[in-house]
């Protein structure tokens, strides 16, 4: 199978190539030619995650020796993960959330990223690449730490991360700045998100930049949800669930069910479209956004517009303005339209919107979430069922009691819950009526434990007497000096 870009379908890679490039040289975003279909759906019932894994990965990545596949996946869903299940599926209420962050860094990032240091590896072997691997990753969170924990000690790559200094968590920012590994090193911007994503696309599309760095024996990557590295092992989780409500007798065989995904890059949804588009029963995907409310905007009008402001939320994973993996959607939708794609990014670019028209958007609906809302959410929940979400997972819920009450659809519904709550103590904490005024981080999160009657992580517990590894830090316009300072590179273009 090829990988085509989103901008000009004669750009193609194989997917070794894809995953070690990242993204494509015309700026656009790997997708598979055509997308692979799975027919019986029944007859992967009882697999178990790492077996679904391979079905699923396999129709992908075709190519890939099979017994390296098993093995990379193998080794990615161990122990590492704290749930022999993997992805629990749980039911409170009326509804199933789906649990995506018993991985090494609380978020549902290392579903995906506990496989990508394989895949890549595997990429390198197929291809012949000798160059050193550095893998650039902008992040509002949850992608830094998920791709540092995992890429950390990892032979033959680095691992620069991006973060927007006053974007993330508290421990969200110290499981960043704590981390051990060589290779590792974290550099916070002054600048958001967008700055951090847009600074590092500009890099990986700099042909000058890439000339100095390939003369030095390094080739740039990403862990970001630019690489379909990262989409199709999320692809798996939507089947898991599925199958598991099925196996539990909660729907019959073929019944459609509802995902609602909190999403700011568009990476977790679009990976559920594809599952869809590969024959998942699938009715509607709610995509669940906070106030930074441009996807939500663009389903309902056809005009996607990031010029407003992004506001600091308390999910900040989602405070994002430029949503990545649209751009894959739209070219599905449009058929494979690359000029169409080509020309929306190019407006993006230069005038800060593009509108398209008469795409079939049916299967989506969007919705977004305020603070107060997201705070009745979590305490709602907690409340009615002595479940707690994180304020992600609550934007999703807030979504989709607007969803319910305007279509009055019975549909069996998954939330997909992508953090822990202990990542966002505070935020989650107030919710509930615990008083954190004049409190740490860390007694918050005892507090909320208790209230919860949930055992802290001990990576969470830990950081409290973490050393700080990590103190780079640098104006928006320096993330290409500073990658060379890290590289130790002089620049005498
Ligand atoms: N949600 C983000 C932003 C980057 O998203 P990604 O899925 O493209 O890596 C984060 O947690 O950093």
């Amino acid at each position: 199978m090829k990988y085509i870009s989103t901008r000009n379908k004669e750009n193609f890679a194989s997917w070794g190539q894809a995953i070690i490039n990242g993204i494509s040289k015309d700026g656009g975003l790997f997708v598979p030619e055509s997308i692979p279909k799975i027919s019986n759906i029944k007859s992967l019932l009882n697999m178990d995650y790492r077996e679904l894994a391979y079905e699923v990965m396999n129709k992908f990545f075709v190519d890939f020796d099979k017994d390296s596949l098993r093995n990379s996946i193998d080794k990615a869903y161990d122990e590492k993960f704290s749930k022999k299940e993997i992805a629990p599926l749980v039911e409170a209420g009326d509804l199933h959330y789906l649990e995506l962050f018993h991985g090494a860094t609380f978020a549902f990032k290392d579903m995906a990223l506990s496989v990508l240091p394989y895949l890549l590896k595997e990429a390198i072997k197929y291809t012949g690449e000798e160059k050193e691997i550095v893998i650039l990753t902008a992040t509002s969170g949850d992608t830094g730490k998920a791709a540092l924990e995992n890429f950390a000690d990892v032979e033959g790559i680095k691992i620069i991360v991006f973060f927007p200094e006053d974007g993330v968590s508290n421990i969200q920012k110290r499981q960043m700045l704590t981390q051990e590994g060589d290779n590792t090193f974290v550099v916070s911007i002054n600048g958001d998100f967008d700055d951090a994503q847009s600074g590092v696309k500009k890099i990986m599309n700099d042909n000058r930049f890439i000339e100095l760095l390939e003369n030095r024996d390094y080739k740039l990557s990403s862990a970001n949800s630019i690489n379909i590295g990262r989409l199709v092992p999320q692809i798996v989780y939507y089947f898991y669930s599925y199958l598991n409500l099925l196996k539990e007798g909660k729907i019959k065989e073929d019944e459609k069910i509802n995902f609602v995904v909190p999403t700011g890059n568009f990476g977790n949804i679009l990976a559920a479209f594809y599952a869809k588009e590969m024959g998942l029963p699938i009715n509607k995907l709610i995509c669940a956004s906070n106030e930074n409310n441009v996807l939500t905007d663009f389903i309902n009008t056809g005009t996607y517009d990031k010029r407003r402001k992004l506001i600091l939320t308390s999910s900040p994973s989602m405070d994002i303005l430029v949503s990545s993996n649209l751009e894959r959607f739209l070219f599905h939708l449009s058929g494979g339209d690359d000029k169409l794609i080509k020309n929306a990014m190019e407006s993006l670019e230069k005038e800060g919107k593009y509108e398209v028209e008469g795409l079939d958007q049916e299967d989506f609906k969007g919705y977004f979430s305020t603070e107060e809302e997201i705070t009745s959410s979590i305490n709602e929940v907690f409340m009615e069922h002595n479940y707690l979400m994180d304020p992600h997972t609550a934007v999703a819920h807030s979504a989709y009691k607007k969803y319910k009450l305007e279509t009055k659809d019975n549909t069996k519904t998954v939330i997909v819950s992508t953090a822990s709550p202990f990542k966002f103590g505070t935020k989650v904490s107030n919710s509930i009526g615990i008083d954190t005024k004049d409190k740490d981080d860390f007694s918050i999160i005892e507090k909320l434990g208790e209230m919860g009657n949930l055992d802290i992580p001990n990576a969470i517990l830990e950081l409290k007497d973490k050393k700080i590894a990590h103190k780079n830090n640098c104006n928006k316009e320096d993330m290409e000096k500073m990658v060379l300072r890290i590289l130790e590179i002089g620049d005498n273009r």
